[in-house]
């Protein structure tokens, strides 16, 4: 068995100015910082074997947070997604395999918002209406002018987790994922077997970890949302 640990970023200062914020590198806001470490708390005996996040600070400002106060993890070392696996080769002592390894991957970013990131989201829906933002948004294959679709952030995030994630969870080990709003919604649409509109109406909180435990052949024994 083991445990899969998915959490959205603290709040950013875009979130807090209601921003479309997409691949747009924003930091936590004040509140973000807070919402991370209260995560932090939470998570504090959590055992972490290994952790992924996207290449945004927003996401790896929280997984620090919550590595900075976890009992069990002292150090660490990130390992850029480059497209080659040339870190399954390099040798590492026995000292160096206490060390968490947090893999960084683009796959993992938020949904791109395309023209719309930089837009206040009431000012948009004064530009372009109510129905078309909440369609831009919540709809699952209607993509924001030059943006992805909901259908293309889970088609690049689900392709990253059965690659890099599922073979971890498949060896028992305990994985820590920090991500966003939408590529954290594609991995749960894969895991809890959701259809579109389901996960379309799918909400996750800033910092609110989602816990499942998982058997070795992936099916979710128990989920847990902390809040
Ligand atoms: O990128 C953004 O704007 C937010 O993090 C997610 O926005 P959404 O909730 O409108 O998809």
């Amino acid at each position: 068995m083991s445990l899969l640990t998915l959490i959205r970023h603290g709040q950013s200062i875009w979130n807090q100015q209601n921003r479309f914020t997409g691949w747009v590198d924003v930091s936590l806001s004040q509140s973000g910082v807070k919402e991370a470490q209260r995560a932090a708390q939470m998570l504090a005996q959590q055992r972490f074997d290994l952790a992924f996040t996207s290449e945004l600070l927003r996401a790896q400002d929280t997984l620090y947070e919550i590595l900075r106060h976890n009992h069990q993890c002292h150090q660490y070392v990130r390992i850029h997604d480059t497209g080659s696996q040339w870190y399954e080769h390099f040798e590492m002592s026995p000292a160096e395999e206490l060390e968490l390894k947090i893999y960084v991957s683009q796959q993992l970013n938020e949904r791109y918002y395309g023209d719309l990131q930089g837009l206040n989201k009431d000012k948009a829906r004064q530009l372009f209406g109510d129905d078309q933002v909440h369609t831009w948004r919540r709809s699952y294959d209607v993509a924001p002018p030059n943006g992805e679709s909901l259908a293309m952030t889970v088609t690049r995030a689900i392709a990253y987790f059965q690659s890099h994630i599922v073979p971890a969870l498949q060896q028992g080990k305990n994985v820590l994922v920090c991500a966003h709003g939408n590529s954290l919604r594609a991995i749960i649409m894969h895991i809890e077997k959701m259809t579109a509109s389901q996960i379309a109406a799918y909400e996750l909180k800033t910092g609110s970890p989602h816990i499942y435990q998982c058997s070795t052949a992936m099916e979710i024994l128990s989920k847990q949302v902390l809040e």
